[in-house]
């Protein structure tokens, strides 16, 4: 292997975790993240994690300071009992009796018990913390960690960032081990200047990162996606470091994989056939597309560096190029110009410089422009997954967020990026067209929107919309349908889905098209005529606890009010009411035409009321609080017979 060979030069590699929101990301969750990343088998002075923190949190703070005292524990523990996952909370929640060797299974308690201990004490000072938030005046900002807490560490008065300096020969785990460098980074942020968040955030990293340990290798991580496999560092350094085939790859890219998956995946959120499917094919077409978490890159690419027949890297030199010099003290204070809000007015940072702005999909874009520049990228799928994180819990979750990648990617197909124009010669055609496969989600809105709402409303009135079923053309239709279905449920089954899981998919492909993608839509108009602004609405990554036992009984969530649950209920209703009319007319009207007519009609609206069931239950027949709320029940009713009247006239 490469990697053996090579041992001596492994380059150095800087791994950026990302978080936002303490409420909604649980700094107990980012912390487990960090512990999982700082475990990987890599040498520890080759190893640095930097964690940025756009919600400024004290909080997050000390949690992150607690962590960086738990890894010389946790770490020599992992060391020695080849523990995997390594995120303590995914371990323990895995694995609840300790090992048969009476010495371990001492080290495995005690370990343990220190962090269960850390668990509570986190728990109950975010408790508090949040109460005393809730009483005091947001605006005040006095909701904060108190006096004695703050005197342990200088951080909290402080800029302050590096809480573990690798270089530091006091900087050893419990058995006398160096730690990898851990920094913690909340950017300088004010109104008048955007910050552009996970773009803004990660080229502030890249600034930062590079007076620090200026690692040649950069690992982006979202903070839910915990490393489930320590050698996947490893892995992707032998696709980099590869004497004929490494010299032109600017990233790796791992698949999207989730923790809280339950058996049917109700909300269609494992990604399954997109990771295992879609972008292998994309990998097999050019190379995958960024996808913003569990991907290396070449830091010197992502910083805008143009391929040539040349760039042959020498990994020897790689490394002791790259040393720095400057004490802590000395680097904080270059690092605070570097992570200011000015400091990139006026610089190509965010245009030919890092990660691009302006799109909610700053990952697809920044890959699509490095693949553009002539670099190769390559997805890489182990057996054992490299990253496991948390997918949405609830069904408006699930759609905000298709809502923003939609939008992104549609953003970039009427941009000058466009992989047609701006790929035209640099990227092959298969690459452009695959590329547009996701960038063209949007538009598709229109189509579904067509067939969900049209054939129901023609069929109140009788009017046929669709050839005779005794039409010798209908097979085609039919053959067209049956092979696509059949096709998508073999691919489901065979990537280990359950057939439940797959009708909740196709349950989701229309729930999806008929709002999240027609929201994306019409929201990249308004934007282009400038009546939008962009923004990024962060997933949650915890929820209440009846909505995650809901979650766990695969109930479908409803919940609060949204206008994309109008629009799908209205839906649902108005072919409820077509179905229910078109039946009644050929039962009535037996001897003559109807039948034939209508029968395709009938058939799709009958699929789409199917479909809809656990809807018309969210509607009418459930008690709990995940049921649809009222005033969208009454409003869709109201709609939705208003549109049947004015088709029946
Ligand atoms: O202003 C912000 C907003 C978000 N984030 C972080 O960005 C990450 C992704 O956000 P999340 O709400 O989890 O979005 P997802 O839809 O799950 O993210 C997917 O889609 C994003 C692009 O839309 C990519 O950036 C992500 O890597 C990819 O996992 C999280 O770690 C956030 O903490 C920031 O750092 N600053
Ligand atoms: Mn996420």
């Amino acid at each position: 292997m490469v990697i053996n060979r090579y041992e001596k030069v492994l380059p150095s590699i800087d791994v950026f975790v990302c978080t936002a929101d303490p409420q909604i990301e649980p700094p107990l969750m980012v912390i487990n993240t960090v512990l999982s990343l700082m475990a990987y088998n890599y040498p520890p002075e080759k190893l640095n994690i930097y964690l940025s923190d756009d919600g400024g949190s004290d909080f997050m703070f000390y949690a992150l300071l607690e962590a960086s005292r738990f890894s010389a524990h946790w770490l020599p523990f992992c060391r020695k009992l080849k523990i995997e996952p390594k995120s303590p909370a995914a371990y323990f929640a895995k694995v609840c009796e300790p090992p048969n060797d009476p010495v371990m299974a001492n080290e495995w308690s005690s370990i343990k018990v220190y962090f269960s201990k850390l668990v509570v004490k986190i728990a109950l000072l975010q408790k508090s913390y949040e109460e005393l938030k809730k009483r005091i005046d947001d605006a005040m900002k006095l909701g904060r960690i108190s006096a004695e807490l703050r005197k342990e560490h200088k951080g909290f008065c402080e800029w302050d960032l590096i809480l573990i300096d690798g270089r530091e020969t006091k900087a050893v785990d419990v058995q006398g081990q160096p730690l990898p460098t851990l920094v913690y980074l909340a950017r300088e942020k004010r109104p008048q200047y955007h910050h552009n968040f996970k773009a803004g955030a990660l080229n502030a990293l890249l600034r930062v990162s590079s007076r620090i340990s200026n690692g040649p290798i950069v690992l982006t991580v979202d903070c839910d996606m915990y490393s489930n496999n320590s050698e996947s560092v490893r892995d992707a350094m032998c696709f980099f470091m590869d004497e004929e085939r490494g010299h032109d790859i600017a990233f790796v890219q791992y698949p999207q994989q989730f923790d809280n998956i339950t058996k049917n995946d109700i909300y269609s959120s494992s990604l399954t056939v997109t990771m295992e499917v879609e972008m292998a094919g994309l990998d097999a077409n050019g190379g995958p597309c960024y996808i913003g978490t569990g991907c290396f890159h070449r830091r010197d690419i992502l910083c805008g560096k143009k391929y040539s027949k040349e760039c042959k890297i020498d990994w020897n030199k790689e490394n002791t190029d790259r040393k720095v010099q400057e004490g802590a003290d000395v680097l904080e204070d270059t690092c605070r110009v570097l992570a200011s809000c000015t400091y990139e007015v006026n610089t190509k940072w965010g245009k030919e410089m890092g990660l691009k702005y302006g799109c909610p999909v700053e990952d697809v874009i920044t890959g699509l422009a490095i693949q553009c520049r002539g670099w190769r990228s390559v997805f890489y799928n182990p057996e054992r997954k490299g990253f496991l994180g948390v997918a949405p819990t609830t069904l408006l979750q699930s759609l905000v967020q298709h809502k923003r990648w939609s939008e992104g990617d549609f953003q970039i197909f009427r941009s000058r990026y466009c992989p047609f124009v701006y790929g035209h010669k640099r990227i092959p055609l298969k690459l452009q067209i695959s590329y547009c496969f996701f960038l063209l989600w949007a538009p598709n809105c229109l189509a579904t929107l067509y067939y969900a709402a049209v054939p129901s409303l023609c069929l109140l009135k009788g009017i046929p919309l669709f050839p005779k079923i005794s039409n010798p053309w209908t097979l085609a239709f039919a053959y067209v349908m049956i092979a696509k279905y059949a096709y998508s449920l073999g691919e489901f089954l065979w990537y280990g889905g359950t057939f439940q899981g797959w009708w909740n998919d196709q349950r989701m492909w229309v729930y999806k098209r008929l709002t999240s993608y027609l929201f994306g839509f019409l929201e990249t108009i308004f934007k282009s005529i400038g009546f939008a602004k962009s923004g990024f609405v962060v997933t949650a990554k915890t929820s209440e606890e009846d909505v995650s036992s809901r979650y766990e009984k695969e109930v479908m969530e409803f919940g609060a009010a949204s206008p994309m649950f109008n629009i799908l209920a209205t839906v649902a209703l108005v072919n409820l009411l077509g179905f229910v009319a078109g039946v009644k007319r050929v039962i009535l009207n037996m001897q003559n035409e109807d039948f034939n007519l209508l029968a395709l009609q009938i058939i799709l609206c009958g699929l789409v009321v199917l479909i809809n069931l656990p809807l018309y239950q969210g509607l009418f027949f459930r008690k709990d609080n995940g049921r649809m709320p009222s005033s969208v029940r009454y409003q869709s009713i109201l709609v939705a017979v208003f549109a049947s009247l004015l088709a029946w006239y």
